[in-house]
């Protein structure tokens, strides 16, 4: 149904955001300082950093006392307390990085190419934040889902699982497990994952995979990054590094059976060259394609997980 919120702009992402990107809430994270004593550490204008404080304290995330503003107890919470029940870290910031991109669909649509929002390692950071915190509450079911009565030491190929959460619960569960993602995701990640005994490995799925054989491979909302050939290929990729009755998993917005598949396909749309949202008879085409039987859709943990195995 049509939404009246449709008009409502999303302030208080656009300023904490903005609070983010100008250094604003790191400064206030070490000390409550005045609006003079933010504008000087962070060269900035002090009229627009005190309308933008008093916003934020409007908004709760800031306190003041006589004109020295602190960040909120429940601010600290959110953004620098993990574990917290409403810690988020800086997850928040990818979606901040969106509206940059999507506020080009227009253009998007007229031409029918990309605008995707420009990576550095900042940007991967709050990109690994908000694939955290999306995986926060179902990783485990799902590593429950896949591996209940498997053998200790079942081999996991998780392609594109840099952000870990993934293979953690993967581990936890007694699994061995290798993650493949790219170099700038492996240079931010390897360390932690080889803390946690999780083998890392860099390098590109459109261009090759780990030598298996594995067990089952993880295939964690990456197929629609990219077009249906190159899903073909994966796909077909992935068999080549299962054992025979290996498994594969994926986890995406199916369109057609996930409500918000459409909507996540304009999010390719503006950021990829060819990816998109795929449908169940696409996903179906390309694993049978590939030598796969057994295939089924379920869901776990509110996310839609196809399941096949390898003949
Ligand atoms: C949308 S995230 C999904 C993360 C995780 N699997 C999950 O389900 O939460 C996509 C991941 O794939 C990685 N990735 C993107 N393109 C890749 C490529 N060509 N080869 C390997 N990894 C890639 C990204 O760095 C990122 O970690």
């Amino acid at each position: 149904m049509p939404d009246k919120n449709i008009m409502a702009v999303p302030f208080d992402l656009l300023i904490m955001g903005a609070a983010v990107e100008t250094g604003i809430i790191n400064a206030l994270e070490k000390r409550p300082m005045t609006a003079a004593e933010l504008a000087a550490e962070i060269t900035a204008d002090q009229r627009a950093v005190w309308t933008v404080l008093e916003a934020m304290a409007a908004l709760g995330y800031l306190t003041r006392q006589d004109h020295s503003y602190a960040l909120s107890g429940d601010a600290r919470n959110m953004i620098f307390t993990p574990g917290a029940p409403n810690y988020t870290g800086l997850s928040f910031m990818h979606r901040y990085e969106l509206l940059k991109s999507w506020i080009h669909l227009p253009e998007v649509i007229a031409t029918g190419k990309p605008h995707p929002r420009k990576r550095t390692p900042v940007t991967t950071a709050y990109f690994m934040a908000a694939m955290q915190e999306g995986a926060r509450r179902s990783a485990r079911p799902m590593g429950e889902f896949l591996l209940s009565g498997s053998p200790r030491n079942t081999r996991v190929l998780d392609i594109g699982g840099g952000p870990l959460f993934y293979a953690r619960a993967f581990t936890a569960l007694g699994a061995a497990v290798t993650v493949l993602d790219l170099a700038e995701v492996v240079s931010m990640m390897g360390k932690e994952a080889a803390a946690a005994g999780i083998e890392m490995i860099a390098g590109d799925f459109n261009v090759a995979l780990p030598e298996g054989p594995f067990d089952l491979a993880y295939l964690g909302n990456i197929n629609h990054m990219v077009g249906e050939e190159e899903n073909q290929e994966l796909i077909r990729k992935t068999a080549g590094v299962l054992k025979p009755g290996g498994r594969i998993a994926i986890v995406e917005f199916v369109r057609g059976a996930s409500p918000f598949a459409a909507v996540f396909g304009v999010n390719m749309l503006v950021n990829t060259g060819n990816g998109g949202t795929w449908t169940m008879e696409q996903f179906t085409g390309w694993l049978e394609n590939s030598g796969f039987g057994d295939i089924r859709l379920d869901t776990v943990a509110e996310r839609q997980v196809i399941t096949a195995t390898k003949k």
